[in-house]
């Protein structure tokens, strides 16, 4: 269990709170100005990765109290904690081992008092064994053809990492494999995908840790009845079916050959499972050996957060800069931004993986929180988001921490492309940073020839207020091993949150009651009678829709 404290009521709060309200009307150029060290001070490097967070609103004093706060809180005891498998998710009495999955060092991890590694390692083996048949041709369908498409059925935590992870290592796929993904329980998801591909070379893997989640029990139902619709022989499903799961008799039930089952653990959370697994389709994908290396940056991320003093830790650095923001300026969102169109799904997974872990509002005392928890996440790949959202990060009247993360080297070397690119990441930060004086401004517009009563006009326009922060996250390449670091190192950002903020992040009851309302209402929509059961805008949209449907 980890120990409680009220947030608010730690020592180095209240100093936070006071040393904002002075440090609040500082400029970041100033604090540049003042201190030529800032960018040594203020980077941390991991392999070829470096995280520079000079350009955001702190001081020397700012990143000792915020360390203190860690400190106070309790955070190299929780690691520890996590680390050692004590049940750490209290509210479903679960440990939380993701670590163990990719613990690479094979140093053994007890869970009441059983090393689960044998465990771990034997699924990986499997999971060599099955993707190296399949990736060769060894793995005959029905028909004697091999296999051509894999199509994963799952959702949330079973769909956003293996989509993610495998459009980022799609430079590593093999050309004669395609992977889709199927998570939606809106037909329209399943229609187009089974379009693309043929019921002979095509090997559905059904993931879901539960085996009971409605979507992914729909989708996998339409595509066993696609399949049967052609192979006509039930015995066909054991080449054709495989499940990621920890649920046995679910699988088994469902009709897959349990020798094509892929086994899990309740202390593997969902949104933290595509290193279990769940990550079958990225192993198929890019090659186990790739896979394994994914899981080595990981397990590279996990020992420099076990063993780095916080100053030095990579996710702790990360974790601090997005509290000061959150709890201290009132900032409501964090952008993702990644320079990297591979990435284009990077965003996107750790909207689950930050939002579903602490988007809380009880302590882990059960009370009611008066303080802000998890931030909104969001992002899209740079450049694309500059000519869309942009506008509203650099003059909206909102501030928006950002995470800017590119590469040195590009997969794709095309003509000047990755210059370009970088140019407009390294200049972004810059902008935001600076902002643009409205002495700065109206000198230009006198430049380019404008009158004086032009210039008085148009220089509240087009002044930049700048003091926007921003961390820069370069590394040298894409490669599954700083993949899998990038991923981690977010991953123990959240953690190191949740500890610090007094909550439990590896729950997600806030999920409930939308299913358990959709199991109600379903039954009602199977035949035409007004409904009255609900309040009147629920009763009036159900019959408005019973009565569309019908003309
Ligand atoms: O893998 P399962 O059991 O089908 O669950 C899928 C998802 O189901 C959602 O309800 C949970 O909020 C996610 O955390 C989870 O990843």
């Amino acid at each position: 269990m980890l120990p409680n404290h009220r947030f608010t009521s730690l020592p180095a709060y209240a100093q936070l709170q006071a040393h904002y309200d002075v440090l609040k009307n500082r400029h970041l150029r100033d604090l540049f100005a003042e201190d030529a060290e800032r960018f040594p001070k203020f980077t941390r490097q991991f392999e070829e990765i470096l995280l520079d967070f000079s350009k955001n609103r702190i001081t020397d004093e700012t990143f000792g109290l915020l360390l203190q706060l860690a400190g106070q809180a309790g955070l190299t005891e929780a690691i520890g904690k996590m680390f050692s498998g004590d049940k750490i998710n209290r509210t479903e009495d679960r440990a939380v081992l993701h670590v163990a999955l990719r613990n690479r060092s094979n140093t053994p991890v007890l869970v009441d008092g059983k090393d689960i590694m044998p465990d771990v390692n034997e699924v990986l083996a499997h999971m060599k064994e099955f993707s190296e048949r399949v990736r060769s041709g060894a793995w005959k369908g029905y028909t004697g053809e091999a296999i051509t498409d894999i199509v994963n059925i799952g959702i949330g935590g079973s769909d956003l990492g293996p989509v993610m992870v495998t459009e980022a290592l799609k430079p590593y796929a093999s050309p004669d494999l395609r992977v889709h993904f199927v998570s939606n329980v809106d037909g329209v998801h399943m229609y187009e995908t089974l379009q693309t591909v043929k019921p002979e070379t095509t090997l559905f893997l059904i993931a879901s840790k539960t085996f009971t989640t409605q979507e992914t029990m729909t989708n996998a139902q339409t595509a066993r009845q696609w399949f049967l619709d052609t192979a006509k022989d039930e015995a066909a499903i054991a080449k054709h079916f495989a499940a990621l799961s920890t649920n046995q008799a679910a699988v088994e039930k469902f009709g897959i050959d349990p020798a094509n089952m892929f086994g899990f653990w309740d202390w593997v959370g969902g949104r933290y499972s595509l290193w279990s697994a769940i990550g079958l389709s990225i192993a198929l994908y890019i090659g186990y050996d790739k896979f394994e290396e994914l899981l080595e940056g990981g397990h590279a991320m996990d020992l420099h957060f076990q063993n780095t003093p916080a100053e030095q830790s990579l996710p702790v650095v990360l974790a601090l800069i997005g509290i000061w923001y959150n709890n201290f300026f009132g900032a409501q969102t964090e952008a993702i931004l990644p320079y990297d169109q591979y990435m284009h799904r990077f965003a996107a997974y750790f909207q689950q993986g930050d939002m579903e872990s602490n988007g809380k509002s009880v302590d882990r005392d059960g009370n009611p929180v008066d303080w802000q928890t998890g931030p909104i996440i969001w992002g899209e790949p740079g450049t694309n988001g500059q000519h869309a959202f942009y506008q509203l990060i650099h003059q909206g009247t909102k501030l928006i921490p950002c995470d800017f993360l590119a590469p040195a080297i590009s997969q794709r070397p095309i003509g000047e492309h990755h210059k370009i690119l970088l140019a407009n990441y390294f200049a972004q930060t810059e902008a935001l940073m600076n902002g643009k004086t409205a002495d700065e401004a109206a000198d230009e517009l006198r430049k380019a020839g404008k009158s004086e009563e032009e210039i008085s006009f148009l220089t509240p326009f087009k002044e930049f207020s700048g003091n926007r922060p921003t961390n820069s996250i370069l590394f040298k390449k894409l490669t599954p091993r700083t993949l899998g670091s990038l991923i981690a190192l977010y991953e123990h950002k959240i953690f190191t949150q949740g500890v610090i903020w007094d909550i439990y992040s590896f729950d997600q009851w806030g999920v409930e009651l939308g299913k358990q309302l959709a199991s109600r209402i379903l039954p009602e929509l199977q035949d035409d009678a007004p409904v009255t059961t609900h309040d009147s805008s629920t009763n009036g949209l159900i019959n408005t829709f019973k009565k569309l449907r019908n003309e």
